[in-house]
């Protein structure tokens, strides 16, 4: 199993970078692209950890040497927020940045799984699959957005304010990745039970918890640790869907035919090819329908900024 992680050299590449090294089955090869000279060196240093994951390290403007025949591509390269900025503010740099790569996948794996992390998602993904249809190459089972962030935030939270064990914690958090388009569905939690009013005030923090750190960081970017473990634990699933485990469930951002969007993150099953299945997301409450239905006009304007972007 090759796994590509393309801006490995940032604060969440080397996050991932390291708990890949660290976490990925026996006999894989991890392969780190960045435009940063000092990526070889971040992949030497790597090496030195002793598990049977063997890393290579590419620097410079073509990121082909990092992308043959990888099996999961997961793409973190472009910029990061900072305080006042929104997701969005990201476009005019990272979506030229997720044009050029995705062209270099389209020609060199086609059929890797691409995770992207980069933001704005909700644009980023969409520009990623024109990319892949231009080429001809597009399958919709093989594109996500990575929002797992949300999904392991929200299960910290939930964990917090009620009392209980993390562990026993699942979470559905559909839609998108930025602000309004990031709806959790705490209805759904097992165990736990929620007011109005913390509902009302859960769903904001987590819609929110980007730009938490965001100020916290104060000029320093945003969420590189968190999102590192997220980005593992989504990178490992693909893995070991690929490897035909069975049952392997994350929510994500997919071209998955939603009734509400081209775009839309729910529960899929992964498999050997991708998205094997995509669940549905379930009862929801009268508060979850009403956020659902006030983010798509939101969500489909992002969608088609990155279609236009590409056309
Ligand atoms: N999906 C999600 O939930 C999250 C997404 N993000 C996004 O992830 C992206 C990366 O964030 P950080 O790692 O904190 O930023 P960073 O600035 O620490 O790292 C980005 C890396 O991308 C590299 N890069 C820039 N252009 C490149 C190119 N053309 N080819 C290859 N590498 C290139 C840079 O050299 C740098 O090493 C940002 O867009 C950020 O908004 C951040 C947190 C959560
Ligand atoms: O908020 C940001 O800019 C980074 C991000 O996507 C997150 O932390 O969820």
């Amino acid at each position: 199993m090759k796994v590509a992680v393309l801006g490995a050299a940032g604060g969440i590449g080397q996050a991932l970078a390291l708990l890949l090294k660290t976490q990925l089955p026996a006999g894989s090869k991890l392969s780190l692209y960045d435009i940063a000279p000092v990526t070889p060196g971040v992949a030497v240093d790597l090496s030195h950890i002793p598990t049977d994951v063997e890393v290579k390290g590419f620097a410079g403007e073509d990121p082909t040497a990092a992308l043959v025949d990888a099996d999961v591509v997961l793409m973190s390269a472009g910029v990061a927020r900072k305080p006042g900025m929104d997701r969005s503010d990201l476009f005019n740099i990272n979506a030229g940045i997720v044009r050029n790569l995705m062209e270099k996948v389209a020609v060199t794996c086609p059929k890797a799984l691409v995770g992207i992390i980069t933001n704005p998602v909700n644009t980023t993904v969409a520009i990623a699959a024109e990319v892949l249809k231009n080429a001809g190459v597009y399958d919709k089972n093989r594109l996500f957005g990575i929002t797992t962030l949300d999904v392991i935030r929200s299960e910290t939270f939930i964990a917090e304010l009620k009392g209980v064990n993390v562990a026993d914690v699942n979470i559905n958090v559909i839609g998108g990745h930025s602000g309004v388009t990031i709806l959790p569905l705490l209805s759904q939690v097992e165990g736990v039970s929620f007011t109005d009013e913390e509902v009302a005030a859960l769903t904001k923090r987590i819609q929110n918890a980007g730009t938490e750190v965001v100020e916290a960081k104060a000029g320093g970017g945003s969420a590189t640790l968190s999102m590192g473990q997220a980005a593992c634990r989504f990178g490992l699933s693909l893995v070991r869907g690929l490897q035909g485990e069975a049952n392997v469930v994350e929510c994500a951002y997919v071209d998955g035919g939603s009734e509400h969007a081209e775009f839309f993150a729910q529960p899929v099953v992964l498999g050997k090819n991708g998205v094997e299945k995509v669940l549905p997301y379930g009862e929801i409450s009268a508060f979850e329908a009403n956020a659902r239905d006030a983010m798509l006009d939101t969500l489909k304007g992002d969608i088609k900024l990155g279609v236009e972007f590409v056309k």
